[in-house]
């Protein structure tokens, strides 16, 4: 419990109406989560005006309303809380309710400020390492924290799979949650003893305050292409790298990747110190002699890491240069700690992600990979890697999701297009679009790779499981099948509903023989 005047002592405020003499329980955003005493932030959203939930945050206990100042109208009967759908009076809710009404500039912002103070700042408490970058993310906070807790450190982790505490792992609903839910997973990582947090820093996150709060003591920063451009998410490629950029103002060490293009504007205006790593360009971590191999059916990465005066040779279960980059990234992180080379080497080797090129197959003499990859620089890097290991066929499954970057669709049918001898155009996670009408986008785009002289051979199968079984069912020797796009994923996202549906268990069942009598 905190009292409400020592936490607004920590925020910049516009007004307060009532008692500040308040003992607050909680701190949330959304209506259905407020308990008695709570304090309720409201945050006008993409689809709802989190001011118009104070009627049900007040029925539910809301001890204190924060809300947007230009919310608060002064009317004849006194100040009112005033929407398009919604009038409350201010008054009635101080003397009825003994609501406390505090009004901020920017509601967002104060979530931030309110919750690290809630939980009693607990960034503060640990080493925090943050990680942006349109692709890589995941498999980068992986791969660092398995180094870390290889070397005895206590690892908590905020990531698009899961957060772990130190003690229970949970999933999340976005790889950078609201900044109420990641202070208040950092307070139990603190209550843990966690040493330190490896968190998903999205552009998203920053964009919408979810990090405002939290000075990383490292920020890595691994590649920007254009994506997450469109409705809900960034206006321009320039919004999206302004917003990934703010992380090296946000941060004590920056440690980016040297090759990719846009590593100056990222670093343009930094305040952290710089680190770099490189496969091309002499730098702080580099790698050379990368090759690629099979073993026992798992697919594998060799490198040479050059540190300092140090070499080391590395194997690692993740196949591809672009591993092999997050790899850079996850061994210069563990450079300010702890850490000797052996754990760097063994961590390394046995470290796999959920999701990502995962192998499903073992002696089969095919290759079937589970993989994450989404948009266009994700997918083209999967299938030339996947090229290096000289399949007999390389066919690729995947849809593209809804709600998000359309570009994404015709880039990515393109590159399959190019890059696939056999592509089976299916559905991702819809949401609030028409499945069908997304496959049909994908497929443009496919066919714009046969203007470009190639030859793209596809089917559609909108019908996710029937996709992966006719995928079973014509696999032959030698031949490396993906299925793209959903990963860990245990759901397909259909108008607000999340069905339970499992890339791992449709394969293992299609492997197994439960395939269906397929019609085309
Ligand atoms: C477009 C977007 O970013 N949306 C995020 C946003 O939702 P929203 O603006 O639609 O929320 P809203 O429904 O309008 O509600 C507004 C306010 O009213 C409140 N409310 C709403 C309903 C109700 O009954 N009661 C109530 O109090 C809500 O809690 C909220 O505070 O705020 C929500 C709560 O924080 C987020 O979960 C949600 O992420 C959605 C699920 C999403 O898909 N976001 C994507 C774009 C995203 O953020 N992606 C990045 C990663 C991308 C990457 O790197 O690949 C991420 O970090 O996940
Ligand atoms: N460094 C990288 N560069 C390009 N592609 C990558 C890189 N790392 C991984 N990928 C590809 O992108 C996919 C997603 O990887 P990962 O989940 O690690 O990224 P992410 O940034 O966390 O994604 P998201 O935030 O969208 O969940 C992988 O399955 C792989 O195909
Ligand atoms: N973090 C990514 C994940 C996309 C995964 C894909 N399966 C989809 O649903 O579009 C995003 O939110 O854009």
């Amino acid at each position: 419990m905190q009292l409400l005047r020592s936490l607004l002592k920590q925020i910049l405020y516009e007004s307060v109406r009532g008692d500040d003499d308040r003992k607050i329980t909680d701190i949330c955003c959304h209506s259905e989560k407020v308990k008695e005493g709570s304090l309720f932030v409201c945050i006008n959203g993409y689809r709802n005006n989190g001011h118009e939930y104070v009627p049900q945050a007040v029925e539910h206990g809301a001890a204190v309303l924060v809300v947007d100042d230009r919310y608060v109208i002064e009317s004849r009967s006194g100040p009112v809380i005033l929407t398009e759908h919604m009038k409350v009076n201010v008054y009635e809710l101080i003397r009825d309710r003994n609501i406390c009404v505090v009004a901020v500039r920017d509601t967002r912002k104060a979530l931030s400020a309110l919750s690290a103070a809630f939980f009693d700042h607990p960034a503060e408490r640990m080493k925090m390492i943050g990680i942006t970058g349109t692709n890589g993310k995941t498999t980068t906070a992986f791969l660092t924290a398995g180094i870390l807790q290889e070397a005895g450190y206590r690892v908590g982790m905020i990531g698009t799979i899961e957060s772990y505490d130190g003690r229970r792992r949970e999933t999340v609903k976005n790889t950078t949650p609201e900044s109420c839910e990641i202070h208040r997973l950092l307070s139990r990582m603190v209550e843990n003893e966690c040493d330190c947090c490896v968190m998903e820093v999205s552009s998203q996150g920053i964009a919408l305050q979810r990090t405002a709060d939290i000075f990383f003591d490292i920020g890595v920063f691994l590649n920007i292409e254009p994506d997450h451009i469109g409705k809900g998410e960034h206006a321009t490629f320039s919004e999206y790298l302004y917003c990934k950029s703010r992380l090296m103002r946000q941060c004590g060490i920056g440690i980016v990747n040297q090759d990719d293009p846009n590593v100056d504007k990222i670093l343009a205006g930094h305040t952290c110190e710089v680190e770099n790593f490189s496969i091309r360009h002499p730098s702080d971590v580099m790698a050379e002699d990368e090759w690629y191999g099979m073993e026992s059916g798992s697919l594998q990465s060799h490198f040479t890491v050059k540190r300092e005066w140090r070499r080391e040779d590395i194997v690692m279960q993740l196949p591809g240069q672009f591993n092999i980059y997050n790899a850079l990234a996850a061994i210069s992180v563990a450079g300010h700690f702890k850490v000797d080379r052996e754990q760097i080497k063994a961590a390394l080797a046995k470290q796999i992600v959920p999701g990502r090129c995962q192998n499903m197959t073992a002696g089969t003499g095919y290759v079937f990979l589970i993989d994450y990859a989404h948009n266009e620089m994700s997918l083209r890097n999967l299938l030339e890697t996947l090229r290096k290991f000289k399949p007999a066929r390389l066919i690729v499954i995947f849809g593209c999701g809804g709600n998000r970057s359309v570009l994404r669709r015709y880039q990515m049918g393109e590159t399959a297009g190019r890059l696939a001898d056999f592509t089976i155009i299916t559905s991702d996670n819809p949401r609030w679009e028409d499945p069908e009408r997304i496959m049909n986008q994908i497929e443009d785009g496919l066919r714009g790779a046969v203007c470009a002289g190639e030859k793209p051979s596809y089917i559609k199968i909108s019908d996710r499981r029937a996709a992966v079984e006719y995928a079973v069912s014509m696999a032959e020797k030698r031949d490396i099948i993906v299925l793209a796009g959903k990963g860990h994923e245990s759901y397909q996202e259909i108008k607000g509903i999340r069905y339970p549906l499992d890339d791992r268990k449709i394969v293992q069942e299609a492997l197994d023989g439960g395939i269906r009598e397929y019609h085309c």
